[in-house]
């Protein structure tokens, strides 16, 4: 059943088109997954499909999240403590990708895919409709080309269904010929990290990344989408004023769902600043 439906939600990468032709820019939210509750996930995801998200990045909780800062390594806890594992996930998933008009890409640390099997692990996620894997192994996340192209991972990728992209990340510490080999290895979309260090909101984004967007859009002409410290609108439309395809916000929703006073203000809140951002955005 799943996959019928899966053929009606767009690609990532037929999203990125879209938009494009419309002048428009993607908001990409990332929520962990069963935090608070799976329940809540669930209709987080509504809200967040609801709101105009283009894209939902949604993290599977990892008990050593080393690219984590602290809301987000909160989040985790809070999921593992309540029981929240990878087949659960892909249970509530099941449910709710039928309902939703916006893709899923699930971002994972590399630990959850090898203790499953790389290739049983793909093809679970391909029989539930996720569409990209935006993954990283327990080094930072500039070094994902190396993991992927040093090991059996990425002959196993090779076999992987079709409709799952790997999305690679390159950060401002990543040298510029090691960049090009990312953004060519890259499906979907590039993510360009905007800081150095670890996920969390910032009060500013770094102006850096208005020259990594150029260098970036000088070596491929994929949709490049920035994360790492954004949290207001300001800040989104800083970045789509410097041409980025897209920007994800991670913390700063994570942050809503996990520390309100119940799940239903945070849903609320959450809610709010979706449309704040949405409407921030070209
Ligand atoms: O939380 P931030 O600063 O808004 O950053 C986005 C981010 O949350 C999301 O893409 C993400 C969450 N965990 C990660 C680990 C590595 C790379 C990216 C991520």
């Amino acid at each position: 059943m799943a996959s019928l439906e899966v053929a009606q939600t767009r690609s990532i990468s037929q999203t990125f088109s879209k938009l494009k032709e419309q002048g428009k820019v993607a908001l990409i939210p990332f929520i962990t997954a069963g935090d608070p509750d799976l329940t809540t996930t669930s209709k987080a995801l509504k809200v967040l499909d609801s709101c105009g998200s283009d894209l939902i990045e949604l993290g599977v909780p990892y008990s050593d999240p080393l690219a984590d800062g602290p809301v987000i390594q909160a989040a985790a806890t809070r999921a593992l403590a309540n029981g929240t594992n990878f087949d659960a996930v892909i249970s509530m998933l099941r449910e709710v990708i039928p309902e939703l008009s916006c893709p899923v890409a699930l971002f994972t640390y590399y630990n959850p895919i090898l203790k499953r099997g790389v290739e049983k692990f793909m093809i679970t996620l391909r029989d539930v409709g996720i569409q990209g894997n935006l993954s990283s192994s327990i080094e930072i996340c500039s070094n994902i080309m190396l993991f992927c192209l040093d090991t059996s991972f990425c002959r196993q990728l090779q076999k992987r269904p079709q409709n799952l992209c790997i999305v690679l990340l390159t950060t401002p510490t990543t040298p510029k010929e090691r960049m090009k080999d990312i953004v060519e290895a890259s499906e979907g979309f590039v993510y360009l990290v905007s800081s150095i260090g670890v996920t969390g909101a910032r009060e500013s984004v770094s102006l850096r990344v208005q020259s990594l967007l150029q260098d970036i859009k000088q070596a491929t002409s994929k949709p490049v989408a920035v994360g790492f410290g954004i949290s207001k609108p300001e800040h989104v439309q800083q970045i789509a004023g410097w041409g980025a395809d897209g920007v994800i916000v991670g913390s700063a929703m994570v942050r809503l769902l996990g520390e309100s006073t119940s799940p239903e203000e945070g849903l609320k809140e959450l809610e709010a600043l979706t449309k704040s951002l949405k409407a921030a955005l070209p």
